[in-house]
């Protein structure tokens, strides 16, 4: 049984993150008033592309222009919406991408953090998978 088939008409998120490693430590970001942090990124808009997302998203949080020609799917994400009502899930499409320059965070952004995989207690639900599946691939340094 799949979460659509128990909540029929549950919201969705679609949203796309991207996933930079480094060191083997994975790039994370809070926004002011939240408790967790998150993968870089956001909504669609709509008639976007998932590139076209990504690349407006992480331009707008972290001032880091994205080479489209490196973007390549990491995983897919379907998990609990974090700061959402209960029942909402997260469709995150997330990618790897070559940036030119370090991420300076946006007026948005109250912090960002290199995380590796003792730090899942600091993450939402669907950066927690996406730490698991990083460190299961053999690319977060313990
Ligand atoms: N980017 C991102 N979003 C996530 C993660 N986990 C998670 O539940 N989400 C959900 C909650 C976020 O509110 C939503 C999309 O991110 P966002 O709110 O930053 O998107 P946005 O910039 O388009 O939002 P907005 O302020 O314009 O409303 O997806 C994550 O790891 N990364």
């Amino acid at each position: 049984m799949t979460p659509s088939d128990r909540f029929p008409s549950a919201p969705v998120i679609d949203a796309i993150a991207w996933v930079r490693v480094r060191e083997g430590r994975v790039l994370n970001v809070r926004a002011h008033g939240k408790d967790a942090f998150y993968l870089p990124g956001g909504k669609r808009e709509p008639g976007e592309t998932d590139a076209q997302t990504l690349v407006r998203e992480v331009a707008e949080e972290l001032a880091v222009r994205l080479d489209p020609e490196t973007i390549a799917l990491f995983t897919v994400i379907d998990e609990a919406a974090h700061g959402y009502p209960a029942g909402t899930r997260v469709r995150l499409a997330c990618y790897t991408a070559e940036a030119a320059g370090d991420p300076v965070p946006s007026a948005e952004i109250a912090e960002l953090a290199w995380l590796g995989p003792d730090d899942a207690d600091r993450c939402a639900p669907a950066g927690v998978r996406v730490l698991a599946e990083l460190t299961a691939r053999g690319l977060l340094a313990a």
